[in-house]
């Protein structure tokens, strides 16, 4: 089994738990609290934000072309595409984007962030990989899911939203696959395992991420509105 499968293996727990869960099963029935909807983009936003910062870092660690254009080409992603996704629930919540950006960090997106970040400051490039690659896969997964499950018609409210994910994600996910596999292959077991680690612990956050927006996690004690810097 090659070394991404084994890890999907690993993590099915996860993922299954990620499809049951009430965010994920709102998006399938076309039914969630405008406040989740907005919560969820007000975070994302800023996740987005992060990482194509964590491209940058991966940048600055490749070692060919073909692999700083691929980063280059995924940033180019993130900012001209993947506001779709976003502006697709604020549609369904009656709300402008650009209302919601600049938010502060919510504990979950702030530890999946922080998370993230270690890795690419601290790791090597396979580190990166594997820290990155549960956000486009379990993605790719729920999308793939819920056109079988839905077979979504253009007057549910989310059917763009998972025909973009279903059908676009493939591509990202596939590259981030093959390079990780690829790495592994040369990779000490003392890399392995960090990779194995780094890639789990991002299935747990991708979770948490979907619980925040649900129960629209906030700080115990209110956040003063600090002004943000990523807007
Ligand atoms: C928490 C969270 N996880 C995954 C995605 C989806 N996503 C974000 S970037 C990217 C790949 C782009 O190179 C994909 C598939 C999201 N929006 N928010």
């Amino acid at each position: 089994m090659g070394f991404t499968q084994e890890l999907r293996r690993q993590a099915d727990g996860i993922y299954q738990a990620i499809f049951d869960h009430p965010f994920v099963r709102g998006i399938a029935r076309g039914q969630l609290e405008k406040e989740q909807l907005i919560h969820y983009v007000k975070q994302d936003y800023e996740y987005l934000n992060a990482y194509m910062r964590i491209y940058g870092i991966a940048i600055s660690k490749s070692r060919t072309r073909e692999e700083i254009a691929m980063f280059n080409e995924q940033i180019a992603y993130i900012l001209n595409r993947e506001v779709q996704p976003h502006q697709i629930f604020c549609q369904a919540a009656g709300v402008n984007f650009e209302e919601l950006q600049g938010y502060p960090l919510a504990p979950s997106a702030h530890h999946y962030i922080r998370h993230m970040l270690t890795v690419a400051h601290e790791g090597s490039l396979g580190e990166i990989y594997a820290v990155l690659l549960p956000c486009p896969w379990t993605y790719l997964e729920i999308g793939q899911k819920l056109l079988a499950e839905v077979q979504p018609t253009s007057d549910h409210p989310f059917y763009e939203w998972i025909d973009f994910y279903g059908r676009l994600s493939g591509d990202v996910t596939e590259k981030f696959i093959h390079a990780l596999d690829r790495w592994a292959d040369t990779a000490r077991e003392e890399e392995r395992q960090r990779m194995a680690d780094h890639f789990l612990q991002s299935c747990q956050l991708e979770y948490l991420f979907w619980d925040m927006a649900y129960r629209q996690e906030d700080w115990p004690v209110a956040m003063p509105m600090i002004s943000h810097s990523s807007k």
